[in-house]
């Protein structure tokens, strides 16, 4: 049952069966992609499971040695045109990433956009793998280091940016020599299943990226083999904590170098001196993008007291006028959450927050099917759910403090260290504050903070390496030290 909005210009990019070497590979079993917005069945796709990963494995071993061996530049080539498909073919990706993801058509292009991104400025990084020369200190001996791929890669990606996640992780892979194999989220295999199918149009060769689809229950088998392979060298994976600790334990025996990139819980911190204005505008982006559903999401707005009461009622003024609805619709701002249970949590911890005294401002009940109303919570404090836990959704809790020290110290207080906020601007302050916020990225004075060219990643249990930027390529490198020997006096 397709739905006339999900019509695409180029049908053949909705793919159904998973790809694996040469092959699109239909499997024994479908599973059900569902439009978040309308419940409706957009396709079933094939449903694989270990034997199929163990294939894919193979594929990706096979394709290395060839892949790996050709000049960078050539490798920079594939990619480049890669990209030029995506953009080419930009509005039906979009389309396809509104109708099993639901986040709107604006922000859908501007995923695609996003997502190319990545794989343009690997294409760009790759010629610039350099090694090493080190002064030697033994005169008949000289010393070099050559950076290599890594081999076979496997990246696990979320649902919440369903292009931007696989590029962001398999460009870097593949600019460095690496192949892959990539398992998508079972609610968004639709874009990564286009992307597979332009990448072929794009003359990666076979097995150079391999895409193994499978629902929840077949994750966990697709999970175990890709992390027990030994030719499996590297996991990249962007989801839950709880899931990147699991697949970190099934990592362990076969020693498999990892790049986590898990939950958040960030602060987003108003000083009394920041323009207040522009910190609503920045909260607005930072919480309500992709109807709240990014792991660098403000979690906790922690605002001063002197500001505290004009904040939060022109945060509640402007999230009272965000148009919610169906992602297809021109003008709708935010589109429904993921599915049921990510609607369960949302309401759980408002109703958590409520019940503790908190002072709803706006919204705080559900929509359409999987819709949230962007709802703002004033008088937040320490003791709530969401104080603790990544809420992912649309739900802006603000808590007050009175001193710098205090908003250091509570912005500190959680395991997570992914992104932080904040909006001052006194130049020491801004220096003090940065210093001191125990996170992996922050930004002052702005709300947005991606970009390929950045190194994007967290610490503590928000995870391990980092994403984009020249560093991104590092994860899929190996060093290898080259002592050679029998140089001799000058003759
Ligand atoms: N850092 C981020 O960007 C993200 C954070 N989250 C956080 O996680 C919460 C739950 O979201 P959820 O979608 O359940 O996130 P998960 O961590 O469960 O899912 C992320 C990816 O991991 C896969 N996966 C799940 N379990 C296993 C397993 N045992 N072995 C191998 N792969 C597995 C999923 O596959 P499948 O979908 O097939 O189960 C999906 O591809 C969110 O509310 C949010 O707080 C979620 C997504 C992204
Ligand atoms: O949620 C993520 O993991 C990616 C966020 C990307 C962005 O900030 O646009």
């Amino acid at each position: 049952m397709q739905q006339p909005a999900f019509a695409l210009s180029d049908p053949s990019l909705l793919v159904r069966d998973a790809r694996i070497g040469a092959h699109w590979r239909a499997g024994e079993r479908r599973f059900d992609v569902h439009d978040p917005a309308t419940g409706a069945l957009l396709a079933e796709v094939a449903n694989l499971g270990e034997a199929d990963t163990h294939e894919a494995i193979a594929a990706a071993a096979a394709a290395l040695p060839a892949w790996a061996a050709l000049p960078a530049k050539q490798r920079a080539a594939a990619l480049q045109r890669w990209a030029a498909l995506l953009h080419q073919h930009a509005e039906d990706l979009a389309r396809l990433m509104t109708a099993e993801q639901g986040k709107p058509l604006a922000e859908a292009r501007g995923e695609i956009t996003f997502g190319a991104s990545f794989i343009e400025w690997f294409a760009e990084e790759a010629r610039r793998v350099y090694g090493e020369t080190i002064p030697t200190t033994d005169p008949d001996k000289r010393y070099l280091v050559l950076r290599q791929p890594i081999g076979v890669c496997a990246a696990i990606t979320p649902w919440n940016f369903p292009v931007a996640m696989i590029t962001r992780k398999v460009a870097p892979a593949l600019a460095a020599g690496c192949t892959v194999v990539v398992k998508p989220a079972e609610q968004t295999p639709l874009c990564a299943l286009a992307l597979a199918e332009l990448a072929r149009r794009a003359g990666l060769p076979d097995g150079v990226l391999n895409v193994v689809t499978g629902d929840g229950a077949q994750s966990v088998a697709i999970g175990r083999a890709l992390c027990a392979s030994d030719t499996v060298r590297h996991l990249s994976f962007t989801g839950s904590t709880e899931v990147g600790r699991l697949l970190m334990a099934q990592c362990a025996p076969s020693i498999k170098k990892l790049a986590l990139e898990l939950g958040g819980n960030a602060p987003f911190i108003v000083f009394d001196d920041a323009d207040v204005d522009a910190a609503v505008e920045g909260a607005m982006i930072s919480k309500y993008r992709n109807a709240g559903q990014t792991c660098v999401c403000a979690n906790r707005l922690y605002v001063q007291d002197g500001v505290y009461e004009a904040f939060v009622t022109k945060l509640a003024e402007r999230a009272a006028q965000l148009r919610v609805g169906n992602g297809f619709e021109a003008g709708v701002q935010q589109g429904p959450l993921i599915d049921a249970d990510a609607l369960a949590k949302v309401e759980a911890h408002v109703q958590d927050a409520l019940d503790q005294g908190a002072r709803l401002l706006t919204g705080g009940h559900r929509l359409a099917p999987h819709s949230y109303a962007p709802t703002v919570l004033a008088d937040a404090h320490a003791g709530m759910r969401c104080a603790r836990e990544e809420i992912f959704g649309p739900v802006a809790p603000v808590f007050r403090f009175h001193t710098e020290a205090e908003a250091i110290a509570l912005a500190n207080a959680t395991e997570f260290g992914l992104a932080s906020y904040f909006y001052s601007r006194d130049m020491g302050r801004i220096f003090r504050v940065g210093e001191a916020l125990e996170y992996g990225m922050v930004g002052v004075n702005t709300g947005l903070i991606s970009t390929a060219e950045v190194p994007f990643g967290g610490v503590k249990h928000s995870g391990l390496g980092r994403e984009g930027s020249r560093h991104g390529m590092d994860e899929y490198l190996e060093m290898k030290y080259l002592c050679l020997a029998g140089i001799g006096a000058a003759r």
